[in-house]
């Protein structure tokens, strides 16, 4: 079993408004389909290593983490053979761009998270973020 890692970005850790996805250029089974940038975690990384490494690379940008989206058997299940972790996250620094293995991406509005055409095990995780940023507010704005 595999494990794949991948970044929730979003526009603000405590309340997110807006969640970033990535379309799939390859492989032809997969393109044209969004998912969360991210990818499998290599021998001898750790999974929060690996997704630092995999957004750099993918997005080119650097990220803060924040908490991990947990699945209650502790990995959401993709393929018989994948299983992923995933983490909230905001860009620090640069500006995401589709320098790898995505051709576009889209920052979507909450409420509109789930209109897209994810990848089949992004669904339920995708309706997991929805559900946990809409129990989130954001502060006051000071007037
Ligand atoms: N990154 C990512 N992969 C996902 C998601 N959902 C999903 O089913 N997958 C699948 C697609 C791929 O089969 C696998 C991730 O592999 P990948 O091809 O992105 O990994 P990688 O960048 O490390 O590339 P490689 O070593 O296979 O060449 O997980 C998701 O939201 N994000």
């Amino acid at each position: 079993m595999r494990l794949v890692v991948a970044g929730a970005l979003v526009d603000d850790l405590a309340a997110p408004r807006h969640l970033l996805a990535a379309r799939r250029s390859a492989p032809p089974a997969l393109a044209g389909r969004w998912e969360l940038a991210g990818g499998k975690v290599e021998e001898g990384e750790g999974p929060v290593q690996a997704l630092h490494r995999e957004l750099a690379e993918e997005l080119g940008v650097r990220v803060r983490l924040g908490a991990e989206v947990e699945h209650p058997d502790g990995a959401w299940p993709l393929t018989p053979a994948l299983r992923m972790r995933v983490w909230w996250a905001v860009v620090v620094a640069g500006t995401p761009a589709p320098l790898q293995d995505h051709d576009e991406l889209r920052w979507l509005e909450r409420g509109t998270w789930a209109g897209l055409d994810w990848l089949p095990g992004d669904v339920p995780l995708v309706a997991r973020l929805e559900h946990l940023a809409a129990g989130t507010t954001s502060a006051p704005r000071p007037e």
